[in-house]
């Protein structure tokens, strides 16, 4: 197997797609998208001259006539102010032409209809304009729309946001071992693989369109290569060179380039990229589910991120603040807490077990021969990308044509011969 190193494989997972087309999207569908143009207010804000307190606005100086009464959402532009005269006035409601200062209730004298206190002229009054002026580019493209750019984009105007498309992606977990529910009998083990992916794509921008699991069969996974019409599409196990491992003779078989056949990391070494004739691009996570984990942060987040039109998130570094034994040859991914700017290993990473990752913060990216200085890490996704979102992770797993042993029971992985 001739490996790239970590860095190359991350960096070509990055580099070697292309923005999806922009999409005009309503904005509650907009979260989790990358603008595809940058944010430029539509509206002022504020969008009218406005009072920031409670109070009276005054014109002039005082004592002041009160004149009337000015609230938020009142219709029309209130009348201008002349000197001398005041306006009851809430936050939020439309400052008179003519006024000098909101005087809050707190600092201000009332007998009958006269107002009587001291304000600096300006004093509590929001500009039109002031924090953001009308046509002003205030987000780039690329920035992730989070619910804050919601609330933002609304504020200035926006109903629609044009963001990149989301990549669709494919999941097909195969093993004939694998069972999706209930304690494993002898020989099977639970899919951890197929619980966890939807949220690490999630995460990197991308949407689950569709998944299926098949037992180790060649046939079944050639199938399911050609008949998914995702962007990307991740396949689960099959990555290594047993007997039962079919990927890399699918693939060949299909006529697909494979560029990465190999990442020089632990764990995680078996993952590969390919791209199929049609132009769909192939992930191959190991079936050990912490080398899956490294592997989707290693090629299917970069991909995915650049997909998504994702600006490249800034490296992030720290000190390791406990012992991690280098590889001489490969990269190793150390799952770790931080703390303050240090970084703490957490253990429990061998590559079949998440237990490590699953309590950590990040995994900590150790070159080969490290010497103690800082490392970069690599953020692990929030819990909230693991919500389900059914309208949008459709999940279809593949139908039994068959059991593949006597004692199969309910949430047993059925071997087929077609992907669905
Ligand atoms: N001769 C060699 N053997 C292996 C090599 C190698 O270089 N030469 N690499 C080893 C490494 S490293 C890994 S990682 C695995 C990768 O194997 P595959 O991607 O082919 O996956 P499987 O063989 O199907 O499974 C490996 C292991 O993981 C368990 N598994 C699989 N899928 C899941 C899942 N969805 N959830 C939980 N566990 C899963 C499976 O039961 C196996 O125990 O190859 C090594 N061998
Ligand atoms: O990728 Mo493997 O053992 O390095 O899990």
């Amino acid at each position: 197997m001739s490996a790239v190193t970590w860095h190359e494989a991350r960096r070509y997972a990055r580099e070697v797609g292309r923005p999806l087309g922009p999409v005009q999207r309503p904005l509650p569908e907009a979260v989790g998208s990358a603008l595809a143009v940058p944010l430029v207010a539509l509206s002022p804000l504020p969008a009218y001259d406005s009072a920031a307190m409670d109070g009276y606005a005054v014109a002039g100086p005082g004592p002041w006539q009160l004149v009337g009464r000015v609230l938020a959402g009142d219709p029309g532009t209130p009348a201008a102010l002349s000197p001398g005269h005041a306006v009851e006035i809430g936050t939020g409601a439309m400052v008179p032409n003519g006024a000098d200062a909101v005087l809050p209730y707190e600092r201000a004298g009332r007998t009958g209809r006269t107002v009587s206190g001291g304000i600096a002229p300006g004093r509590h009054v929001r500009r039109r304009g002031e924090d953001c002026p009308v046509g002003r580019e205030v987000l780039p493209a690329g920035t992730v729309v989070n619910p804050i750019v919601l609330g933002l984009a609304a504020s200035l105007g926006h109903d629609t946001l044009t963001v990149h498309r989301r990549p669709r992606v494919g999941m097909v977990v195969t093993g004939s071992e694998l069972r999706t529910a209930g304690l494993p009998l002898p020989g099977q083990v639970r899919d951890a693989i197929g619980p966890m992916l939807p949220g690490l794509v999630r995460a990197a921008g991308a949407e689950l369109a569709w998944g299926s699991r098949i037992a180790d069969d060649a046939s079944a996974l050639v199938a399911a290569l050609l008949r998914c019409d995702a962007d990307v599409l991740v396949v689960c196990g099959a990555t290594s060179a047993g007997a039962a491992d079919h990927l890399r003779r699918a693939l060949d078989t299909l006529a697909a380039e494979v560029p990465v056949r190999g990442v020089a990391c632990r764990p995680g070494h078996p993952q590969l990229f390919a791209a199929l004739p049609h132009g769909r691009y192939v992930v191959g996570l190991p079936g050990n589910p912490y080398a899956a984990l490294v592997a989707a942060l290693t090629l299917l987040s970069p991909l995915l991120g650049r997909l998504s039109g994702r600006t490249e998130p800034a490296t992030q570094t720290a000190t390791l603040a406990g012992p991690v034994t280098p590889h001489d040859r490969d990269t190793r991914l150390v799952p770790v807490a931080r703390v303050g700017s240090a970084a703490l290993p957490v253990g429990h990473d061998r590559p079949g077990s998440l237990w490590g990752a699953a309590g950590a913060d990040a995994l900590a990216v150790v070159p080969p021969g490290w010497n103690g200085d800082e490392v970069e890490l690599l953020s692990l996704p929030a819990a909230e990308t693991a919500l389900p979102l059914p309208a949008i992770v459709p999940w279809r797993p593949t139908v039994a044509s068959a059991p593949t042993r006597p004692t199969a029971q309910a949430g047993d992985i059925p071997r087929v011969s077609a992907a669905p």
